[in-house]
């Protein structure tokens, strides 16, 4: 067990024999972790008076009902309805919901932002969240957000929740540390972050400046997706999901709570940390993923299969089949199928795509869709490889290929999304983006053969 030196230092629970330090594997596993021994109770969860004068609390992530339900109960220092104000309106004026539909901005197109670049304003995780684009309705629980964050400083004496909303982080730059209410996560690049809906917690910076991609998730949780004919194994594997072991701190000061809520934040003032949970068992907590360990399957004899077989994470709309998420990755693997045009094809999909690229070279646009950039393609707008990508993919010698050093991703959404003001006027628009296609040749002369 550590003991505090410092402030932002929690005294944390031993990790299960086995496991990577401070993290326990297993996605969606009943958890259960305790920073002081005895602290959590065996056999019930509400004895009359518990261990250390702890109050027990339950945290909900799914109705009661839910087949299976999430919930998570906390043994803390107070209970969290502790706190010494009633709520004030703030404004965070980046960080946009949807409904979000801004009349000078036209969201029916092909985008592509190059990185959002650090300036000399200090910035914290709420301070540096820059809404891209919103689709669905805060309120009603559907759809999504993405983002782009900035963040060069520490949360300090100063919390967050969000009641909107799932939080999927995706770090392109610098190292953050999440400390939770259910323990610390410690995030870079080429890992994922899962911050569940009403999870208090601060953002550290680690190594900075930081910066990375979030998916604010309004629907149904992050699952695994159903690996079908694949069978039980390949792609993301549950073990290699790490929930974080129970830490705890102190602490008396006067501090801030913000909590997003119907896409409005609030903040109201306390007078200690909220991070004061000793002990926790349940089945709803934050998690990462290192995503070197995502197994693709992809095509080993002919043709390019849809993106979907690797997706990592899926969030249900309901429709069977239609996400309201996909959290899709696109990394290093082999290309090794024969007589086939090798990159993604030329397409259009009733569902919204926005892609980051988290490092390397993407294999449909090999120039202009850079480390920290991002590009959206909408409900039902065309498109697919540049014209380099395509006189490339089509007359390339197709021995096995290694596509190495690559990491982008997709947000896949069934809903269309909306650019924000930002996103349309503020950041790194490539406007010349579409001219990408523009060169590419009418090869059709009215002869049989290849051209
Ligand atoms: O548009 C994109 O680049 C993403 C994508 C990749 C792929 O391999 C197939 C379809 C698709 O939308
Ligand atoms: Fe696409």
């Amino acid at each position: 067990m550590n003991r505090p030196t410092d402030p932002h230092q929690m005294v944390q629970a031993a990790t299960p024999t086995g496991t990577t330090e401070g993290y326990m594997p297993g996605f969606g596993n009943d958890f259960e972790t305790e920073a002081l021994p005895g602290a959590l109770p065996q056999g019930m969860n509400s004895p009359q008076k518990c261990n250390y004068g702890l109050y027990g609390e339950q945290l909900s992530g799914t109705a009661f009902t839910a087949n299976p339900p999430e919930r998570t109960w906390t043994y803390r220092i107070r209970p969290s309805v502790k706190h010494s104000h009633r709520y004030t309106k703030i404004d965070l004026p980046f960080w946009k919901s949807a409904p979000n539909v801004d009349p000078d901005v036209v969201s029916l197109g092909q985008y592509r932002w190059d990185p959002v670049a650090y300036t000399d304003e200090k910035l914290t995780w709420l301070t540096g969240m820059r809404t891209m684009t919103t689709a669905g309705d805060v309120n009603t629980q559907v759809g999504m957000a993405s983002h782009i964050y900035l963040v060069t400083e520490s949360m300090v004496d100063s919390y967050f929740y969000s009641a909107d909303s799932e939080l999927l982080v995706v770090p392109q730059e610098g190292h953050l540390r999440f400390a939770t209410e259910l323990g610390i996560i410690d995030l870079e690049p080429k890992e994922i972050a899962i911050i569940p809906r009403g999870l208090v917690y601060r953002v550290e910076v680690l190594e900075g400046p930081c910066r990375g991609f979030v998916c604010e998730n309004y629907g149904q949780k992050y699952e695994l997706p159903g690996r079908g004919p694949i069978g039980a194994n390949a792609m993301a594997n549950p073990r290699d999901f790490k929930a974080p072991v129970a830490a705890f701190e102190d602490r008396e000061a006067p501090s801030t709570l913000t909590i997003k809520w119907c896409g409005q934040f609030h903040s109201t003032q306390i007078g200690q940390s909220p991070l004061d949970v000793v002990a926790w068992h349940g089945n709803y907590a934050p998690y990462k993923y290192d995503l070197r360990t995502y197994c693709p399957v992809g095509a080993i004899l002919f043709d390019h299969p849809d993106p979907s077989i690797f997706t990592v994470l899926t969030a249900p709309s309901g429709v069977p089949g239609t996400a309201n998420i996909d959290f899709v990755l696109f990394r290093e693997r082999w290309m090794v199928a024969e007589n086939t045009f090798r990159p993604p094809w030329y397409h259009k999909n009733i569902m919204s795509e926005l892609m980051g690229n988290i490092y390397g070279q993407y294999d449909a646009k090999p120039k202009g869709f850079v480390p920290g950039g991002m590009s959206l393609h909408n409900m039902m707008l065309p498109h697919g490889p540049d014209k380099t990508a395509f006189e490339g993919a089509s007359n390339a010698d197709l021995k096995a290929e290694k596509l190495d050093n690559t990491m982008s991703f997709m947000f896949e959404t069934r809903f269309p999304q909306h650019l924000t003001r930002f996103a349309a006027k503020d950041a790194p628009m490539q406007d010349d983006y579409i001219d990408c296609w523009s060169d590419i040749e009418k090869k059709f002369d009215g002869t049989p053969g290849t051209k």
